[in-house]
């Protein structure tokens, strides 16, 4: 499908395994969600703006590049913020905007709660960082919120998504990329991705409770 990207390694499925695993405590589950980030960023920034310069090394004049876009980090809270920081270890010029949603516990439906985009000029790429894409709807309002604010490209990074709501996002907006460590093929009646990994917003956090 245009648009959306599974990015397929040894790597991103053997630190999947361990982010799906019950038994992977949130320590460990962070980790994982880190590794995952630095993967997949890696491979939805190939295309990035760049520009070659000159670089002095200590012994010669060498070939270099900058990056010419102007490049922002949109996580999601919560479950997106483990994922701000390896991307900005790859992107330390990027600017980071919070967006604030949640779903509905009833409905499924995202809540916005957190928005502060400033009203001057957007963003050239924004790299929105959620770790799941159940039914979409997140994803949906914050490509919404992002276009609104003019940014010319977004693309975003989930680590496991479902078919559906992969669906639910190339219709609404067919010009959006989307970057996934996996496609799962389902949602179960509490629109929990199956097989997934459960809550990643309680499980990176520590907050399930027993
Ligand atoms: O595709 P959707 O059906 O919209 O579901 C995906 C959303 O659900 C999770 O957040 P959640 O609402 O659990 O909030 P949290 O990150 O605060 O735990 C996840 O991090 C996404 O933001
Ligand atoms: O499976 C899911 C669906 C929404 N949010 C999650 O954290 N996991
Ligand atoms: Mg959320």
């Amino acid at each position: 499908m245009p648009g959306v990207h599974e990015v397929v390694h040894p790597l991103i499925g053997r630190h999947l395994t361990v982010l799906r695993n019950e038994t992977t405590r949130p320590a460990e589950f962070r980790g994982s969600v880190r590794r995952l980030a630095t993967l997949l960023a890696y491979e939805a920034t190939k295309d990035l703006g760049s520009l070659p310069t000159k670089v002095k090394t200590p012994v010669a004049m060498a070939e270099g590049c900058e990056l010419t876009d102007r490049i922002g980090l949109v996580p999601i809270l919560r479950a997106g913020l483990g994922m701000v920081d390896p991307v900005l270890d790859l992107i330390p010029s990027a600017e980071v905007w919070h967006l604030g949603l949640y779903r509905d516990e009833e409905t499924a439906q995202p809540v916005r709660y957190y928005d502060k985009l400033p009203p001057g000029k957007p963003v050239d790429t924004a790299l929105v960082l959620d770790p799941m894409l159940a039914t979409g709807g997140s994803a949906v309002a914050a490509l919404q919120t992002l276009y609104e604010w003019g940014v010319g490209r977004a693309k975003v990074l989930s680590l496991i998504a479902s078919q559906e709501g992969v669906d639910t996002v190339a219709a609404a907006f067919p010009q959006a990329q989307v970057y996934v460590c996996k496609v799962d093929p389902e949602l179960n009646d509490q629109k929990f991705i199956v097989p997934g990994l459960g809550d990643a917003g309680d499980r990176s956090f520590n907050t399930i409770i027993h």
